[in-house]
């Protein structure tokens, strides 16, 4: 398949290609990176997957040339809590960072969680990965952590779901919706308004309040206003509308037990020993989503709660929290430690 969209900026991607027709596909490619090598016995493979405008690029600056920052940094790298591992993160099917999506043609069919990661099973089958170490992910990369868990449980030996949920709430289709519907009207302008919508539900109450307060700019914006409009600008540079509308779509169509007897029946099938993690401050996919999951994974001790004033973005930033999530969950060999 020729080019993409948005480049390959850190020039490290590499491209898995299914070439028989797949979920109203005649077939796809998932841009990919790696970190870390791969043993012997293919026992050190932790798959990382990507939040809604995410995409391979979970680490950088670190090798020479190629500096662009990833967005888990914190995680990847030397003496790092996924040091030891070798990491794999592909770009989700439908995005727009290299992977197959509706950017590439028009009459792109909808798409589910379940087909994002019945795509990263042909990914993992050709990296010869029997099962993965650890899945990690947030958000809509907890969807399909939680979705490869549920459907193929003996190829996830630990898993860590960090604010996500079991299934797409009613309020969480109602702001997609909203987006949605203002990207259809205008897809260049509409993206900027989704943006903006959503990042007020990435952000709390508290944060907003006390960061921008009233205060207002010489051009008359509110901060916050001009805080949201530079969110808006920098993802229409970076994102297109159509994958924001299939990628939204699939998040939509998101729930674990549909065809499987309820949510607590699909949870009960997994056997990864699993951390299930919440952020308190998170209004777009609150603690209780993430207590339903805990509860019904038959190997997750608990709820564990990140404390952090940042609400869902929180995931992405609260760096020490996360990574101690992580090192919880898949230890550092002592050898590398
Ligand atoms: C798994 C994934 O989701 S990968 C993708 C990660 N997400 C993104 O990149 C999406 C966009 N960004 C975000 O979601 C968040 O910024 C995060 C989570 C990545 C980082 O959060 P924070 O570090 O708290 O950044 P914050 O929300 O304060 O934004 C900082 C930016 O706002 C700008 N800003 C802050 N106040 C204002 C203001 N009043 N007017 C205009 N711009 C402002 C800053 O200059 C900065 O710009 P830059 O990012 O271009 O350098
Ligand atoms: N900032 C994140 C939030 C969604 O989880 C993103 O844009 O992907």
């Amino acid at each position: 398949m020729s080019g993409w969209r948005f480049g390959d900026p850190n020039g490290r991607r590499k491209w898995f290609s299914h070439a028989a027709p797949f979920a109203g596909l005649p077939g796809f490619q998932l841009a990919y990176e790696t970190w870390g090598t791969l043993n012997a016995e293919a026992s050190n493979a932790v798959l990382v997957l990507h939040a809604l405008t995410g995409d391979s690029h979970v680490a950088g600056g670190v090798e020479p040339g190629h500096p662009t920052p990833g967005w888990w940094d914190s995680l990847v790298g030397k003496r790092k809590p996924l040091d030891a591992f070798f990491v794999v993160a592909p770009n989700v099917l439908g995005g727009c960072q290299g992977s197959t999506g509706p950017w590439q043609y028009p009459g792109f069919p909808g798409i589910t969680i379940r087909d994002q990661v019945a795509a990263e099973v042909h990914l993992a089958d050709y990296l010869g990965i029997g099962q993965w170490a650890a899945v990690l992910g947030g958000s809509m990369g907890g969807m399909r952590a939680v979705e490869w868990a549920v459907s193929a449980p003996d190829r996830v030996k630990s898993l860590l779901l960090l604010a996500t949920t079991a299934q797409a709430s009613a309020e969480q289709i109602a702001l997609a919706s909203a987006q949605l519907h203002a990207i259809k009207a205008d897809p260049v302008e509409g993206l900027g308004v989704a943006r903006r919508i959503a990042h007020i539900s990435y952000r709390s109450e508290q944060e907003l309040q006390a960061r921008f307060g009233r205060e207002k700019q010489e051009d008359g914006r509110f901060e916050v206003e001009s805080y949201l409009d530079h969110h808006a600008a920098k993802l229409t540079r970076r994102f297109d509308a159509d994958s924001y509308v299939t990628l939204t779509e699939a998040m939509n169509s998101h729930d674990v037990g549909r065809g499987r007897g309820g949510v607590r029946a699909a949870l009960a099938r997994i056997t990864a020993r699993t951390i299930v993690a919440g952020v308190d401050s998170d209004r777009l996919y609150p603690l209780a989503q993430q207590r339903e999951l805990a509860a019904g994974i038959p190997g997750a001790d608990g709820l564990r709660v990140i404390s952090s004033p940042y609400g869902h973005d929180a995931f992405l930033i609260e760096s020490e929290q996360v990574g101690a999530l992580v090192t919880e969950l898949v230890p550092v060999p002592s050898s590398t430690r």
